[in-house]
């Protein structure tokens, strides 16, 4: 079957989207593509909705399926708005209806979206996490792995383990490396897996690199950044509102509101379009022709937005090609 495919991407994370119906072998094009491109985390899938204008499911480089994505669901919004000509829509994703808005460009030329990421829950049931038989796990060691290292566990609804680190662990990926693929191995504390996050404070924001489940490290992980963005603000590292956050793939802007005890989370960033393409998605994998036959020049711009910031990001990470 032919299908139309864009490629995209919200802070250099980046993915194949396709506007199709709903089927139940979206894994098995999310293998295909992603065995084709090494540069791609994963697959959006666009499809009708009965309660929003449209429902997103994504699907990671292992075919596994998420319940959210952050800079996933920026592209998805980009293009339903452009799609139906407003500039909000609501988009249905697996746990709840998420409001999207296009926004003043973070730099001229760069689409730029917020989108609502929800809901929220500290239940080390909702992740799932066993520690311990305690209920909930929020700026607390781990002594199995440091002393010095302060980990938070909150489902965004998809599953983060943030842990604050001191600057020196936060420039070198080993240790972030080593214990993020035993908690997506075999191990007793996450039996689905978990994205794991290392923030340190930098200027007046923060810096988090991202071991994404299901993927591996990436430039940028959205509700990652939304996630590491609310411990901050809940230990003081960061006041709360708007915050900064930088990562090897550029910089979003992370709002967290506090209203009794519930938190408001937005997060604002650019949606790339990089290319479109056609591809003859068949049951095996075959090696049918999958060029683009679109290239767009949005990708220039957003180099220009690196470059501004990339003396903050880049005394912590180089940006993964
Ligand atoms: N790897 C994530 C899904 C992608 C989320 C990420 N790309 C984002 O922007 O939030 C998971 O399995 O929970």
């Amino acid at each position: 079957m032919k299908i139309t495919l864009e490629k995209v991407h919200g802070s250099m994370n980046t993915f194949y989207m396709v506007d199709g119906e709903e089927r139940d072998d979206y894994a098995n094009l999310a293998l295909q593509l992603c065995a084709k491109d090494q540069g791609v985390d994963g697959l959006l899938v666009i499809l009708p909705s009965n309660s929003a204008h449209a429902k997103m499911r994504v699907f990671n480089r292992d075919g596994s399926e998420a319940s959210m994505c952050g800079n996933g669901l920026r592209c998805v919004a980009r293009y339903v708005c452009e799609k139906e000509g407003v500039d909000e829509a609501v988009i249905e994703t697996m746990k709840a209806d998420l409001a999207v808005r296009r926004e003043e460009t973070l730099m001229d030329g760069i689409e730029t979206y917020s989108v609502q990421i929800s809901p929220v829950s500290f239940q080390l049931k909702d992740l799932p996490m066993e520690y311990d038989n305690q209920t909930t796990l929020i700026q607390q060691a781990i002594p199995e792995i440091s002393e010095e290292i302060m980990f938070s566990a909150v489902a965004v609804p998809n599953p983060h383990l943030i842990g604050i680190v001191p600057e020196e662990i936060q420039k070198s990926p080993e240790h972030q490396k080593k214990w993020a693929e035993k908690f997506n191995g075999q191990n007793n504390y996450f039996s689905d897996g978990v994205n794991v996050s290392y923030v340190t404070k930098v200027g007046q924001g923060i810096f988090v690199r991202t071991y994404e489940r299901g993927v591996g490290f990436t430039n940028a992980c959205g509700t990652a950044m939304t996630a590491s963005a609310l411990i901050s603000c809940m230990s003081d590292m960061v006041p709360f509102g708007e915050v900064a956050v930088y990562n090897p793939g550029g910089m979003v802007k992370c709002t967290v509101n506090k209203s009794g005890d519930t938190f408001e989370l937005l997060l604002t960033g650019n949606a790339t379009r990089l290319s479109v393409h056609e591809f003859q998605w068949e049951e095996e994998q075959v090696d049918s022709e999958f060029t683009a036959f679109e290239i767009l020049d949005e990708q220039r711009q957003y180099e220009k937005f690196i470059e501004e910031i990339s003396v903050v990001v880049e005394q912590f990470a180089k940006r993964k090609e």
